[in-house]
């Protein structure tokens, strides 16, 4: 009689990057819950160092400043894509890390190369760390985090359609109108993309998915789809 050897699936490694407002974070969580996958949102731990080192009295336009504080804090990403968690040395940083204070500041802290290392190095413990397989989030993912990764997706949309669903978001809290809101988005896409250090980027062999038209569970089917596709191909 012979037995039948069950091998568990390769764990999957999949990267999606674009711009703010393409549906990033939303299409991620939505996708590793589907698969049962582990889920990290690189952005939040950019602002958790960014809230971090505002909390400290850090200089954050001061390249040298961030740098030599850029080692201190203790970050740490919960990735149940049912309840993704962020900490700060111990403290929540959940809801302090969404206020206009950390969005302004992010790009600037994010541009220091000392806590690109830093975070990059954390990113792909936690991925080698993903027994499952995990979707990770962000900018540089498919260029310069996990340049391996299995699938590689880059979001896009047009900027009226990625300010209104940011505004959308902001109502009622830090409420500010349409035209506001494209412009400090299109500021920030214009710091992340030219930047020196890991810039956002499309990879090379990246799927690209323009959302401007598409509903979000078009765009997690689309995804969910490219993942199956490509556990069907190895
Ligand atoms: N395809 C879509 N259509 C409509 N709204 C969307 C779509 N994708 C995302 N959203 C909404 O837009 C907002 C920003 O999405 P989010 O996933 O946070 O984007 P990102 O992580 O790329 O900044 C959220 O409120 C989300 O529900
Ligand atoms: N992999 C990443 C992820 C985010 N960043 C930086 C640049 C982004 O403007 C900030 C915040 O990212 P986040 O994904 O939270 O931003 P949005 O949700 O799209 O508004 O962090 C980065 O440099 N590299």
């Amino acid at each position: 009689m012979s037995a039948t050897v069950q091998t568990a699936p390769a764990p999957v490694i999949v990267a999606i990057d674009g711009p703010s407002g393409t549906g990033k974070s939303s299409t991620s969580k939505a996708v590793a819950a589907a698969l049962g996958l582990s889920y990290l949102d690189t952005g939040a731990q950019y602002r958790a160092m960014t809230w971090w080192m505002l909390s400290n009295g850090v200089e954050v336009n001061d390249p040298a400043a961030v740098a030599a504080a850029a080692g201190k804090p203790v970050i740490v990403s919960g990735t149940d894509p049912a309840a993704p968690t962020i900490t700060a040395d111990g403290a929540d940083a959940t809801g302090p890390i969404r206020t206009q204070e950390v969005t302004a500041a992010v790009s600037a802290v994010s541009a220091v190369p000392e806590v690109r290392a830093r975070i990059t190095e954390l990113q792909r413990s936690i991925a080698r760390e993903a027994h499952h397989g995990i979707v990770v989030e962000g900018r540089d993912i498919g260029t310069t985090v996990l340049p391996d990764a299995d699938l590689k997706v880059f979001l896009t949309a047009s900027p009226e359609v990625r300010a209104a669903r940011r505004s959308g978001e902001l109502k009622g809290k830090d409420a500010a109108d349409l035209s506001v809101t494209r412009e400090a988005l299109l500021r920030r896409d214009t710091a992340d993309s030219s930047r020196k250090t890991s810039p956002l980027k499309q990879a090379d062999d990246a799927v690209e998915v323009d959302t401007t038209e598409l509903t979000l569970e078009q765009v997690i089917e689309c995804v969910v789809t490219l993942v199956e596709e490509k556990q069907l191909a190895t």
